[in-house]
């Protein structure tokens, strides 16, 4: 008997997930799955509820919640021999992980019937500093504004809330001084910030790192450049459409390990949320971890 388990975080995005829980479980149920929930109760909570899970033997885990939550469970089972599979119900705020393996968002019924006609496959996450990650890690003054967004501004206004705080940091961001090891080369210079991605949507902008894959075993690393403002907003622009990579400000590479060496003091950003601080070495988990994704995200992964 396959067993599943879901964490869902009651009070992501608009505590949609709770009335449709019974739903759920009768889904999960009637496809073969003996089923048990878990609310959780505090920040950090899904990391141990998870860590359990896999210790009892689930099979199948279910993220119910944002990218935070997400970034949790991965936290829970990342560094274990045995992991289950993972399945997510985006119903937070910002769902970039969800969208990028083809899980439908803000329908938790569809995402469940997709989850439960869809495949296991192998994922590639990262990990810096003793810490998973599954979008995106950062540093730079600008990857900041991603947790000084108040939450209850970025559930009623969703993305907007991050160009508006945006705009209103551009002019105090300063260029930090760094050097950038990835895959035996080097950068050594001031930059605005740097990125290494798993995922092609960030925070909004769908083509940051078009030529991202889930399961290459590559980060896209991206670093900008000392730039000044109006030439940091014309960079901006472009990359709302995926043209700024040939930017002479901007490098674009894929890398297995990145390691940054940072000489003024910076934040690590992982996911969206604050990473203890630089330096770090950034190590592609070559598919750590098999997550359910939708039957047509299964079909490209299969034909990259
Ligand atoms: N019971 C709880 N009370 C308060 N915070 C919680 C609780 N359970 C989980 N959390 C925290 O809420 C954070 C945000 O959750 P999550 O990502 O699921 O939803 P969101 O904020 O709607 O979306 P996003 O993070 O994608 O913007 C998580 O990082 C988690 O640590």
């Amino acid at each position: 008997m396959q067993r599943a388990r879901i964490i869902y975080n009651p009070t992501s995005g608009r505590e949609a997930f709770k009335k449709h829980l019974p739903d759920v479980l009768q889904k999960f149920e009637q496809a073969g799955y003996e089923t048990s929930c878990h609310a959780t109760t505090c920040e950090g909570d899904a990391i141990d509820a998870a860590r359990k899970a896999a210790e009892r033997g689930f099979n199948l885990i279910v993220a119910a919640g944002g990218d935070g939550t997400i970034n949790e469970v991965v936290n829970g089972i990342a560094g274990l021999e045995n992991r289950p599979k993972l399945a997510v119900i985006p119903v937070g705020t910002t769902n970039d992980f969800a969208r990028a393996i083809g899980i439908p968002l803000n329908n938790v019924l569809q995402a469940v019937e997709t989850i439960l006609t869809g495949e296991p496959k192998k994922i590639d996450i990262g990990q810096v500093n003793g810490q998973y990650f599954i979008n995106i890690a950062g540093g730079g003054r600008l990857t900041e504004l991603t947790y000084e967004v108040p939450s209850k501004l970025k559930t009623m206004v969703g993305q907007l809330a991050y160009y508006l705080k945006g705009m209103e940091m551009l002019p105090s961001i300063r260029p930090a001084e760094v050097k950038i090891e990835y895959d035996g080369k080097l950068f050594e210079g001031e930059i605005m910030l740097f990125l290494v991605s798993l995922t092609n949507s960030v925070g909004g902008f769908e083509k940051l790192a078009p030529d991202s894959s889930l399961n290459d075993g590559m980060f896209d690393l991206l670093i900008l450049k000392k730039a000044n403002l109006a030439e940091f907003i014309r960079i901006a622009t472009l990359a709302l459409r995926g043209d700024h990579i040939n930017d002479e400000h901007i490098i674009y590479t894929k890398a297995n390990r990145v390691k940054v060496i940072n000489q003024d003091k910076m934040q690590l950003n992982l996911d969206g949320e604050y990473g203890g601080l630089l330096p770090g070495e950034f190590v592609n988990l070559y598919q750590h971890i098999d997550f359910m994704v939708s039957a047509d995200k299964a079909r490209v992964l299969e034909e990259e």
